[in-house]
């Protein structure tokens, strides 16, 4: 599949290689550095709410889109000539792509989503793909994706960064066992709780591809890099530690290791533990050393700023590395505020920006998950105005 974009090769300096930036509010926003206001996107801005979105997927099977970097790039570019107010856009892909370079079969149903005909059932379908992906060339297996990165940022012509994006290691690994999505996760706690060994084995496998794909995303052009741990929430916290975010260190420290061999700099890199809770958060500043941390974390709307920022703190109190670092929120009104009418929205955004007041400068507008398909794009436009209407803190 990977013919489709012919021969790839990545930018010799992509520092220098792309049109200049007339927008850089999200990366100096990911630093912590002040800004003149809070720069915002939105998780699954190019979606199915879009009219234009839905038209050219009636032609084109969703993974074939993500395969063709012309289109993948038409539709990631789709939110942003919509909506200038936008200060970010986010390569149109999928975290399954990973399970797919990994040898699995991933196909997107209509009306059901993603599906795997042949997910890993017993230990030996574990130990195969381990065996199978000993000598994965992650970069031809994802280069459709650098592809797409390359000649999106010469179409955004430094309008707004391009964000990269993978799944964490738990997320992934739980899609290829329970085959989908699943309510419960019962099986990937299954074999977690029963094959643990196993699951550690396989999870470093699925993170040292990961951190191999952001570097290539980086390489090929991608401004900051997120780590989707959408399923962060379904665990305890001792397994959380153990089964996700060791693994999350495990991208950030090796993307930081690959790109000072290739001389590049590391751009600001996130982590969305969705319904991970203070818990989580204590956990992540608790366990950061220089070269495993994160720039930014994105919060769901389950979590307030004020107790973000407090369990980030007490975590950091009892950082035994020394690890001080700032790190940026990213978030988080409820996607379902969307359907709650123009000034319903207003008034959620000025909630939001005086919980976020006293994290500024090092607070990125989002919501606290994807954008759903239901809603009107000219209540997503209000949103974004509504954000960028906030002064200066
Ligand atoms: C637009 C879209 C995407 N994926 C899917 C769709 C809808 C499918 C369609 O058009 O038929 C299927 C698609 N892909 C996935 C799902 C969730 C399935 C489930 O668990 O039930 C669906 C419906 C898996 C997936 N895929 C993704 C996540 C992590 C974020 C999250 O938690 O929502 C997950 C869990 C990431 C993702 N997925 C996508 C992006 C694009 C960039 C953007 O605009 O944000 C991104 C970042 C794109």
């Amino acid at each position: 599949m990977a013919e489709l974009c012919g021969d790839y090769a990545f930018p010799a300096d992509p520092a220098s290689h792309f049109p200049e930036m007339r927008n850089t509010l999200l990366l100096s926003a990911a630093r912590c550095q002040s800004t003149s206001r809070p720069p915002v996107w939105v998780m699954r801005q190019a979606g199915r709410y879009l009219p234009e979105f839905r038209k050219l997927r009636e032609s084109h099977d969703f993974f074939e889109i993500c395969r063709t970097p012309e289109l993948a790039a038409e539709i990631t570019l789709q939110p942003i000539d919509r909506y200038p107010e936008l200060d970010a856009s986010i390569i149109f892909s999928d975290i399954l792509v990973v399970p797919q370079a990994l040898g699995m079969q991933v196909d997107m149903l209509p009306a059901h989503g993603p599906h795997f005909p042949r997910p890993l059932r017993q230990p030996e379908d574990g130990e195969k793909l381990l065996k199978e992906t000993d000598e994965l060339n992650v970069d031809a297996e994802l280069r459709y994706v650098y592809a797409a990165i390359t000649l999106t940022r010469q179409k955004l012509e430094g309008r707004v960064p391009l964000i990269g994006f993978c799944g964490s290691p738990w997320t992934l690994f739980a899609y290829m066992i329970e085959g989908g999505g699943s309510k419960t996760l019962q099986q990937a706690h299954t074999w977690i709780n029963r094959y643990p060994e196993l699951s550690h084995r396989l999870l470093e496998r699925i993170a040292d591809t990961c951190a191999q794909f952001l570097v290539g995303q980086i390489r090929a052009g991608a401004q900051m890099v997120q780590i989707f741990d959408s399923w962060a929430g379904e665990l305890e916290a001792g397994k959380y530690r153990a089964f996700s975010l060791q693994y999350c260190y495990q991208i950030s420290r090796t993307v930081r290791q690959l790109l000072e061999h290739h001389q590049i700099s590391c751009p600001p890199i996130s982590l969305f533990p969705k319904g991970g809770g203070p818990i989580a958060l204590e956990s992540i500043a608790q366990g950061s050393q220089a070269d495993t941390h994160f720039d930014v974390i994105g919060l769901d709307w389950t979590i307030d700023a004020e107790h973000a920022r407090r369990a980030l703190e007490e975590g950091a109190k009892l950082n035994r590395a020394g690890w001080r670092g700032q790190i940026a929120l990213q978030g988080n009104m409820n996607p379902n505020m969307l359907y709650a009418g123009q000034e319903a929205i207003s008034r959620d955004v000025e909630r939001m920006a005086a919980d976020f007041r006293p994290s500024r400068p090092g607070w990125i507008a989002n919501l606290g998950h994807g954008i759903t398909p239901g809603v009107d794009p000219e209540d997503m436009k209000h949103f974004l105005q509504c954000v960028q209407a906030i002064r200066p803190a």
